[in-house]
């Protein structure tokens, strides 16, 4: 059985698509939504982010079946102390999170009489707020929903399909999992794109503006990446501190073992690992997995 109502709790970029695919892909689910910032709440009316804005949390998901939130990691706690009085019995609640194992025990503490299932859609890009939201960004991406054990499997089996028909496929994983390849594949990239354009910025032999001026391809896209929300990703960072710390590590080493074959001339080692990196990329894009196919769902929404 799928839902029939939807409550979405923070409308930004992640909510505001969640409310846009669901009107697209599921036109017989009603979807209502809250944001603590008013001025949010009033953009997500004018566009249309879901059918029903409220001025309150417990108003927002009075009769829901499904409440996702999509605040920032940080916020889920107190976004669901918002609505423990308000919930119905049965009420599915999940999220959006880009960690999982804190933001499950965040949910679990605030909403202990609910059905909890943290998930993570691994699509996003560096904008966010009212504005950044489009219907396609779920789109051939995965899913990932770290159901604690023992959790109803027709509860994790009906969020599945939501996500399914909101275009994602689908994995199961253990939170804690979750959080260590995440932590590679997205969460050390960013604090590595932070880091580069901010030493970028501090250099005091190179001005700020020949860096914007001869910045190539490579710099431009960390700097894409460098953009996104300041308080998303403190929060990432402060959620998943032990796994990003572990592979925080392992990088780091990489790294100095890079430098030496740089200063030791070692053309062999170098040449070995770029060959070794570029057999990734290539296997990225033989899976289909490259987004700069152009049914990827982002070219229109791109500034
Ligand atoms: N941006 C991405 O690429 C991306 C991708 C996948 C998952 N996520 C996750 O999605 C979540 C939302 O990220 P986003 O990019 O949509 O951020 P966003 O800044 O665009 O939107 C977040 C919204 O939450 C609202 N909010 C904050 N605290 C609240 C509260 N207590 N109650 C109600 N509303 C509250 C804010 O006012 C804001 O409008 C985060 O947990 C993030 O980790 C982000
Ligand atoms: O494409 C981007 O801009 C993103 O940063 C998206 C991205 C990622 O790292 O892949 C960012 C955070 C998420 O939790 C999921 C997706």
């Amino acid at each position: 059985m799928s839902f029939s109502r939807v409550t979405i709790i923070g409308l930004g970029l992640l909510g505001g698509s969640v409310g846009l695919a669901v009107a697209e892909n599921l036109p017989d689910c009603r979807t209502s939504g809250y944001d603590a910032d008013p001025d949010v709440r009033q953009r997500a009316r004018e566009r249309g982010l879901v059918d029903e804005v409220f001025d309150s949390p417990a108003k927002a998901v009075a009769d829901a079946e499904l409440v996702i939130f999509c605040v920032p990691v940080g916020a889920m706690e107190q976004a669901g102390a918002q609505i423990s009085g308000a919930l119905r019995a049965g009420t599915i609640v999940s999220d959006v999170g880009s960690s999982k194992a804190a933001v499950g025990e965040a949910l679990r503490r605030a909403l202990p009489q609910a059905t909890v299932i943290p998930a993570h859609p691994v699509a996003g890009t560096e904008r966010s707020g009212p504005d950044a939201g489009f219907a396609h960004l779920f789109r051939h991406r995965w899913c990932i929903l770290t159901p604690a054990a023992g959790t109803d499997p027709q509860a994790v089996e009906r969020l599945s399909r939501f996500w399914r028909a909101l275009g994602a496929n689908i994995e199961i994983m253990d939170a804690a999992h979750h959080d260590l390849v995440l932590a590679v594949t997205s969460h050390i990239p960013h604090l590595i794109a932070y880091t580069i354009v901010g030493t970028a910025s501090d250099l005091e032999d190179v001005t700020r503006g020949e860096v914007i001026k001869y910045s190539a391809g490579g710099f431009r896209d960390f700097t894409r990446i460098a953009a996104s929300d300041p308080t998303m990703w403190r929060d990432v960072f402060l959620t998943n501190r032990e796994a990003v710390l572990e592979m925080l590590g392992r990088f780091t080493e990489d790294l100095t073992a890079l430098q030496r074959a740089i200063r030791n001339g070692d053309g062999k080692m170098l040449f070995d690992l770029f060959t070794r990196t570029r057999d990734i990329r290539r296997s990225i894009v033989e899976q289909g997995q490259d987004d700069a196919r152009p049914d990827f769902g982002r070219g229109d929404h791109e500034s």
